[in-house]
């Protein structure tokens, strides 16, 4: 039964996926929570989502955001890789810092709740997984 586990955590699927850390007023960073029925379910995310194909990651992220949320970013700049994994699926996590392009009119399509957040508090939600580092990163920046 254990050689059956670790065989299946070998074995999981392995994705790319961005995250964009947007940052609003008063530096507070947009976290979205996933919505029912997804994978993660109930946790918060920064948003973004896989990587297709021959795609860019910048290219991904603002396709992802355009799609989840209905809105237009600009990418800033990277921020962090982190790599997680969950029983099912093997992550690599690349989070770029963005900007929402006016205006900013938001849709959930993914999540059923968005909120501004300040950095200090960002470890208060439940994250998911693959996203503590982050909030831990961005906590011992000085400034965002
Ligand atoms: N977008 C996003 N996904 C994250 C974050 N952290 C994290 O563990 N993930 C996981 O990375 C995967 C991202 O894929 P997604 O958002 O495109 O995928 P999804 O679950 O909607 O799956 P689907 O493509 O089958 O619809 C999910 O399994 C999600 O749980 C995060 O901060 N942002």
């Amino acid at each position: 039964m254990k050689l059956k586990s670790t065989l299946a955590l070998n074995m999981a699927k392995g994705f790319l996926v961005t995250a964009a850390i947007i940052i609003g007023e008063e530096n507070k960073i947009l976290i979205a929570r996933r919505a029912a029925s997804k994978h993660l379910a109930g946790y918060w995310e920064f948003p973004g989502g896989k990587v297709e194909k021959n795609e860019k990651e910048e290219d991904c992220l603002r396709r992802e955001l355009m799609e989840e949320l209905g809105i237009n970013v600009s990418v800033i700049n990277f921020f962090m890789l982190n790599h997680h994994q969950y029983k099912e699926k093997n992550i690599t996590l690349k989070s770029y810092f963005c900007k929402v392009e006016e205006p900013e009119n938001f849709c959930l399509n993914d999540h059923d709740k968005i909120e501004w957040v300040k950095v200090e508090n960002l470890l208060d939600y439940q994250l998911a997984p693959a996203d503590i580092p982050i909030a831990k990163a961005l906590n011992e920046r000085n400034s965002i």
